[in-house]
């Protein structure tokens, strides 16, 4: 219990810490406006020197260098802008709640308090007011119970007593609650925390991280860190705050552009995007693996994995499952990479190279480049080599070409801005060089398209040596001529400019090792969310891809919505023997915070009693069950929203596929205001939304219904993960509707789990 003058003392630190803010604050304001005259005027000079006569020959290269100059000025002047509006931000944030902790530790006899907030702030003697989250010291605050605690220090860890740790919730200046504990971090404004609504954006955690989520924020050893994650245990959250750690502590180093987080989908990129500029960090760059893909077969359409899903649903041989399981399992890769060596001394599968719709460089000629070359080069030396000499032979085709007629002709005809346009600010010797120049260039357009075409690999036909490959590989127990259909259908793809989902990672892994490229060294780390959507395949290719990536993967095998229909075996496990090289940290997290404990103990029945699961313990009604008949379905959903509305802004209703979200959108009527959530849509509004369950991946929302889990739809071993992954959306309510009969899944469970309303009383 917290005495009154204790909170009366906090408070007269806040004040006095606000107000050093403030002041700092408009010190800022003031710099920014200063700043802001500053950058205007010079962009103003910049106007009014460009405005020099630059026909004059003679002033031309002053004119050059004075608006070099200006631009230098200019760029200058926009990033201290930049800079100082960042410290506005950061300095306005505090303000409003300068910390959310207080650890008081003693050092050999010296005692210290020190507050930990979003971001460092310093006084004029440079104290410090509040500590970063992140500095080595607030690990404390996050880790350490009363007693002895160590901290990691540059000079190794150091250790000292921890006797208060305190919690502050600061608003506008004034503290609203304020909690002394002896945990790691107490539940008490956790529970404040998640009570809360769901909002269009995720938040930060900073003030409440867990001990085994500061883990995943402050590994800086692993390689490979995977984490495994029940549902709602914040995986998310931990990665956005370790991508704000590891910029905060290699300024340096690290830009946020060097950090890629592979995320499930457009709408959860926009979801996450207000956490890191809310710690004061830039965004990382985020793409989803369809865009990945898709940037990688520049003008070819890779299957998309929701479409996948969702024909899966209708037709799925056991053959083509163990097709599917094969081509993206690590063996695959392995099998790519042996053919690539093995090949490497056989002719390659070249395309002729077309010039003015004959061939130019044969195939025949090409593969005799490449079979010239010594046997021990390695296969993507080989190629570049190749490739070099073909560069070689179309330049000297434009040094002969230059002295021809037509190349005469047509600088005859250029008129006076064309002619312009080629030299540019250039300044000859001589006119002879000036009309040498002119030809070379003329000449270089002319071959652009061959050039091109060389330059960017066109020559090798990718898919025909994959196919090539694929007849290799057949395995033992798989009917030869099923295996040679499938064959046929990758090459039938190919002439439709078509790649399926499981081919598309192996034929850029092929590509890549055959031509020695595709490597971006660029990227320190890459950040894979919902890693149980990815395939074994996938995860070698996007490694090779990025060498030097440090990798975080994060995911929870029993949310496998894509796979689990056909992939058996432990994903985890198949991951760390992929990468048997890399250092690996595995970090588990069992405890979940998203949703009430009713919400999560249903969910968890759902799963083998074995699984480690624990719900955070906030309080909430029991999930509710429906059953309801094809006729009094709408009704009843009406009738459920209705209720849920009382309570909640933002229910979503959840469906096993697309077909079923756009006939029930279509069904409702317009004053229900319900919006349907597309694989295109880009953002959440509050209301009612109705999506696929696959688009609500790493989403969450006030209430879930989870619409016709019934009998007939849910009643597959592999439909328990869909499920669970459903219930496990919602925060604060779900219920379960069912048509007919509900689904097996949830009639086995305990009814003390849920309750069931009465059936709707209809006319
Ligand atoms: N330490 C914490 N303090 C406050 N809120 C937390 C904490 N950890 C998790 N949460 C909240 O719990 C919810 C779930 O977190 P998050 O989405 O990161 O979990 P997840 O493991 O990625 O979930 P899923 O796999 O189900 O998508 C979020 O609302 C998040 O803000």
């Amino acid at each position: 219990m917290i005495e009154a003058n204790t909170k009366a003392d906090e408070q007269r630190r806040v004040t006095i810490t606000t107000t050093q803010i403030k002041q700092r604050l408009a010190t800022i304001n003031q710099q920014l406006a200063n700043a802001a005259n500053e950058t205007q005027d010079i962009e103003q000079r910049y106007g009014d020197n460009t405005k020099i006569n630059i026909t004059e020959v003679d002033d031309r290269m002053e004119t050059n260098a004075a608006v070099q100059q200006q631009k230098q000025l200019v760029a200058a002047a926009v990033e201290n802008e930049k800079l100082l509006t960042s410290q506005q931000q950061r300095l306005t944030d505090l303000a409003d709640s300068p910390y959310f902790g207080r650890i008081d530790i003693t050092e050999d006899g010296e005692a210290e308090s020190l507050y930990i907030g979003t971001a460092t702030f310093m006084n004029e003697d440079d104290e410090f007011l509040v500590y970063d989250w992140r500095a080595p010291i607030a690990s404390i605050y996050y880790n350490g119970t009363l007693g002895p605690v160590a901290y990691e220090t540059p000079m190794g860890p150091l250790t000292v007593d921890l006797t208060l740790k305190r919690q502050f919730k600061i608003k506008a200046g004034q503290i609203e609650h304020l909690f002394d504990t002896n945990e790691t971090v107490g539940d008490e404004l956790l529970q404040a925390v998640l009570g809360q609504q769901s909002d269009e954006y995720m938040q930060n955690i900073v003030a409440t991280i867990q001990k085994d989520q500061n883990d995943i924020i402050r590994d800086t050893t692993a390689d490979l860190l995977i984490v495994q994650g029940v549902a709602g245990s914040g995986k998310t959250s931990a990665v956005l705050q370790r991508i704000a750690y590891l910029l905060y502590h290699s300024r340096d180093q690290l830009e946020a552009d060097q950090m890629v987080l592979f995320s499930p989908n457009r709408l959860f990129s926009h979801y996450i995007s207000e956490v890191l500029p809310s710690l004061g960090e830039k965004n990382m760059r985020q793409v989803t693996m369809a865009e990945f893909l898709s940037h990688r077969f520049a003008g070819l359409q890779v299957e998309n994995l929701f479409n996948r899903f969702e024909k899966d649903q209708t037709n799925f041989p056991e053959l083509t499952q163990a097709m599917r399981r094969f081509k993206e399992s690590a063996d695959f890769m392995q099998a790519i990479q042996a053919y690539v060596k093995q090949v490497s001394n056989q002719p390659l599968a070249f395309n002729d190279l077309y010039f003015e719709d004959r061939p130019f460089f044969t195939k025949d000629q090409i593969n005799a480049i490449y079979m010239a070359l010594p046997h021990n080069m390695l296969p993507g030396d080989k190629f570049l080599a190749t490739k070099s000499t073909l560069i070689q032979r179309l330049k000297r085709q434009i040094n002969l070409e230059v002295q021809l007629d037509w190349v005469a002709d047509r600088i005859d005809g250029l008129t006076n801005d064309a002619y312009r346009a080629i030299i540019g600010q250039r300044e000859f010797a001589s006119g002879d060089d000036e009309q040498a120049f002119i030809a070379r260039e003329i000449v270089k357009a002319h071959f652009d398209d061959l050039y091109t075409a060389i330059y960017n690999d066109y020559f090798l036909d990718v898919y025909t040596e994959y196919q090539q490959f694929l007849a290799t590989v057949c395995p033992s127990e798989m009917p030869a001529n099923v295996w040679q259909a499938m064959i046929d259908q990758a090459a039938q793809n190919n002439e439709r400019h078509l790649v399926g989902l499981s081919d598309a990672a192996p034929i850029l892994y092929l590509r890549d090792l055959l031509t020695d490229s595709g490597q971006n060294h660029g990227i320190q780390y890459l950040f894979i969310d919902e890693m149980q959507d990815y395939s074994i395949a996938q995860f070698i290719y996007i490694h090779h891809a990025f060498p030097n990536a440090k990798l975080t993967a994060l995911g929870d095998y029993a949310q496998d919505i894509f796979t689990a229909s056909y992939q058996n075996g432990h994903f985890i496990d198949q991951l760390t023997a992929a990468f048997p090289q890399l250092k690996l940290n595995q970090i588990q997290l069992t405890k979940s915070y998203r949703a009430t404990a009713p919400i999560t103990n249903f969910a968890k029945a759902l799963l083998p009693p074995e699984t480690a699961l624990q719900a955070f313990s906030r309080d909430g009604r029991l999930p509710r069950i429906i059953t309801t008949t094809n006729t009094d379905s709408h009704a009843a959903l009406v009738q459920e929203l209705f209720r849920l509305q009382q309570t909640h802004a933002t229910i979503a209703i959840l469906t096993k596929n697309q077909q079923t979200a756009h006939q029930l959108y279509a069904s409702l009527t317009p004053d229900e205001q319900v919006t349907l959530i597309e694989d295109t849509t880009r953002s959440l509004p509050k209301g009612i939304l109705i999506l696929p369950l696959y688009l609500a991946k790493g989403l969450e929302f006030d209430a879930v219904v989870g619409y016709d889990v019934s009998a007939t739809t849910f009643n597959q071993a592999s439909d328990r993960d869909l499920l669970y992954t459903l219930i496990t959306r919602a925060m604060h309510d779900i219920t379960i509707v069912g048509i007919g009969q509900i689904s097996p899944l949830i009639s086995q469970l305990p009814a003390t789990l849920y309750e069931t309303p009465l059936p709707l009383l209809t006319s």
